[in-house]
């Protein structure tokens, strides 16, 4: 009979259906928090779920029809049972079913090896099926399912992070004993017999070049299986977080439109970076960024001819493991690493004992009165939107009349085409916003029309649906320019001022060493502060002073805006929100009494959004990339990011920090195991290694205060550098004194160092 007028068709139809509906329904159940974090978990743990179901269903069913009809086990191709029959079709809807799933989630060539191995199962149940013969082979071949139990179980717990687990090391043991008994004996007995028999039985080649090859996957995953559970240390690093058949989410996959990459680091380079990709070896090892105890400020002396270079520092000036003035130490110590860490700011500041004054870092001060507190700009979305007149905008009831918006009312509306950089200018008297991305720019409200200030009627909301500009609003007017132009005292401290000022609102453009004051805009208020003046040398724009840039950078979920906003705000949100484009945060410090701030630039993790984030990247005084401790590829990652953010900077000028989050997820065994390899990684790329939790709050503080501590000594000798104002042998220390920041020992004695 023709298979399409056949009447297995609508069981076929029916048991695809009902794996359909099952995945559905599985898909409602809470997700493990390691694999929530992760889209291509998700799937997969939803996918393993409905296998899973099926493993359990096909397998006791297969069983109970062995026992039933014995006789199966003989006459492989004539044996008949209705149970039989049914479990063969049952099984054919579940793999068409998990087929179609991995094609529509376009998984299929991350999935390549279970597509294969769908086909071939299918292939074989629907000879069974349509010409009803080797149906006790069919459910034969079905008992692998019991075995698929076990296996099924191992993966999911892999895929959540569990194999330290007393419940994963037995059922290692117990899966590798039902591989032989389920899957490898019953294959082994189906193609003796076919081997045997090829000649004779109808279909009987075909059946046996599809046994055939699915001995050679069975094969091959049994020697993965082996290699994975009994000898880990077999395992080639490349194939370590590569065996996706077993383990691992597939290698790559397409999310809202974006590629989401899950390569090794070498192809990663190959296909990213490219030949542009720049050496990492070309990073100088700056000492001090290195040092555990490492002063802020040293006496710099020429004696033994040493240059007072920023990678030499450490020679002139005591510290542990170098003698002060010591000849034995003419070049660089050799760093320890893993790098004994700073256990927070105090340790660090304490070691500063040439120091006038012992540097102190503070708490966050009371910040720069910027604007709203609620305005949120993030640039460059992918499709700018501009919505004139939000469902916000409803007239106000005392009649006011609508403001003029040159986007609907100017006859000429400009349109501007791609300028490079974003330009957000919030608040100034003449509303004016310029979001750019590649796409063409939208200029909306030009000078000439302008909404009153303190009118009710909000407001440009450009961007995504999600945030995140709101332009002119009355509230974004409520600190005017004379009031930012001094840090108010009473400003609400639960909720700061300049939080989240986003990108472009207060910061600089991208690129920007550091902020550009805009005509009239927030930020130009801010800026407006009495600038740091100790910071001031002869030459250098106030605006460049006592401000570093630091981007964050890492793969999509690592928790980069909570690392940022747990320190910033103290605040800690479990949802996930993807970043579009980048944002920023500012804190302020005091060192030593010198106002000093950090622009802490959270870019987006995802692929779509990279080019618009990298944009922002260049500039940066410290660079820190963000890695999941349990998520090994996203620490592979880093590499990559690191490459990317170089191209953009200087390698030898910036400081880098690797940092592992999400520590209050892992087990004390995973965390050192993990922590091995991310010192490795750290060692290679010259960064600070530091392991956070934004959760529980573990080390983000300290971790802050370093990068505060770091890039303030990186910026203020680098205005020493600039600024020329440094003799060789002179001695140069700081004070809390306004006049007299940078004293020499021509002019006051050293206290010091020679
Ligand atoms: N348990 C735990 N969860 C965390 C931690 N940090 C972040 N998360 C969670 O991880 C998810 C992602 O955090 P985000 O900070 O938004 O990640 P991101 O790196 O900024 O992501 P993108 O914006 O897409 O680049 C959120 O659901 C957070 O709740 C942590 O330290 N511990």
């Amino acid at each position: 009979m023709p298979p399409l007028l056949h009447p297995a068709l609508p069981l076929l139809l029916g048991a695809t259906l009902t794996f359909r509906a099952l995945r559905r329904a599985l898909c409602r159940l809470p997700l493990p928090a390691h694999v929530r974090a992760d889209p291509l978990r998700t799937w997969r743990w939803h996918n393993l779920l409905v296998s899973f179901a099926h493993s359990i269903v096909s397998g006791i069913w297969a069983l109970l029809c062995v026992w039933q009809a014995p006789e199966m086990l003989v006459e492989i191709e004539t044996a008949w049972s209705l149970s039989g029959y049914l479990l063969v079709c049952f099984s054919a809807g579940y793999f068409i079913h998990d087929t179609v799933d991995i094609v529509v989630s376009r998984q299929a060539r991350a999935s390549w090896e279970y597509l294969v191995h769908h086909v071939m199962a299918m292939a074989a149940f629907f000879s069974g099926i349509f010409w009803r013969s080797f149906v006790g082979g069919g459910v034969l071949t079905l008992l692998v399912e019991v075995s698929n139990i076990f296996l099924t179980i191992r993966m999911m717990m892999k895929i959540n992070n569990a194999q330290d687990l007393l419940l994963y090391r037995v059922n290692k043991y117990v899966n590798l004993v039902m591989y032989f008994l389920f899957r490898l004996a019953p294959q082994a007995y189906l193609t003796h017999f076919f081997l045997r028999y090829v000649g004779q039985r109808t279909l009987g080649t075909f059946l046996l070049g599809v046994l055939l090859m699915l001995d050679v996957m069975i094969l091959i995953y049994f020697s993965r299986l082996l290699r994975s559970d009994f000898c880990p240390e077999r395992v080639p690093r490349c194939r370590q977080h590569k065996d996706k058949f077993l383990t691992d989410p597939p290698l790559f996959s397409i999310q809202g439109g974006s590629l989401v990459f899950r390569l090794p680091p070498l192809n990663l380079q190959g296909s990213l970076g490219g030949k542009d990709a720049k050496p990492r070896t070309s990073l100088s090892l700056v000492g001090t960024r290195f040092r555990p105890w490492h002063p802020l400020y040293v006496p710099l002396s020429s004696s033994q001819g040493r240059r007072a270079s920023r990678g030499r520092l450490y020679e002139s000036c005591p510290g542990p493991g170098v003698e002060e003035g010591s000849a034995a130490s003419p070049k660089a110590p050799s760093l320890p690493f893993p790098l004994p860490l700073v256990p927070g700011a105090a340790r660090c500041c304490a070691a500063v004992t040439d120091s006038p004054s012992p540097i102190h870092l503070g708490p966050p001060q009371p910040r720069v009165v910027v604007g709203s507190p609620r305005p949120r700009v993030i640039v460059g979305t992918i499709r700018p939107r501009v919505i004139v007149g939000s469902t916000w905008a409803r007239a106000p009831l005392d009649g006011t009349p609508r403001p003029h918006l040159a986007a609907e009312a100017s006859p000429r509306p400009r349109v501007v085409l791609g300028p490079p950089r974003a330009r957000v200018i919030v608040g100034s008297p003449r509303p004016r916003v310029i979001v750019s991305t590649p796409w063409p720019a939208v200029v909306v409200a030009s000078p000439r029309p302008r909404a009153p200030v303190g009118s009710p009627w909000p407001r440009v909301i450009v961007g995504t649906p999600r945030s995140r500009v709101i332009v002119g609003s009355p509230r974004a007017r409520v600190v005017g320019a004379d009031q930012a132009s001094a840090p108010s005292q009473s400003a609400p401290q639960g909720r700061r001022q300049d939080e989240h000022s986003g990108a472009g609102a207060e910061g600089p453009g991208p690129g920007g060493a550091a902020p550009v004051p805009e005509e009239g805009g927030r930020f130009a208020r801010a800026q407006r502060l009495p600038p740091p003046r100790h910071l001031r040398l002869p030459g250098a724009p106030d605006r460049h002073r006592g401000i570093s840039k630091v981007i964050v950078v890492g793969d999509l979920s690592v928790g980069k805006t909570c690392l940022i906003n747990r320190f910033c705000k103290d605040t800690f949100d479990k949802n996930y929100k993807a970043t579009i484009g980048v944002d920023f945060e500012m804190e302020r410090f005091e060192v030593l009494g010198i106002p000093f701030s950090l622009q802490l630039w959270d870019t987006a993790g995802q692929e779509r959004f990279k080019c618009i984030a990298s944009t922002y990247y260049r500039g940066a005084q410290a660079i820190i990339i963000v890695f999941n401790l349990n998520d090994v590829a996203s620490l592979e990652h880093t590499k990559q990011w690191l490459a990317d953010a170089l191209k953009e900077n200087d390698p030898s000028s910036v400081l880098l920090f690797l940092v592992g989050s999400k520590k209050d997820l892992s087990t004390p065994a995973q965390y050192v195991l993990m922590e091995k390899d991310a010192l490795k990684v750290a060692q290679e790329m010259k960064a600070e290694y530091w392991a956070v939790s934004s959760l529980t709050g573990e080390n983000v503080r300290e971790f802050f205060f370093r990068v505060a501590a770091l890039t303030f000594e990186a910026s203020v000798l680098a205005e020493l550098e600039k600024s020329g104002a440094r003799r060789i042998g002179d001695v140069v220390r700081i004070s809390g004194d306004d006049s007299n920041l940078y004293l020499t020992a021509s002019k006051k004695k050293p206290t010091c160092c020679p």
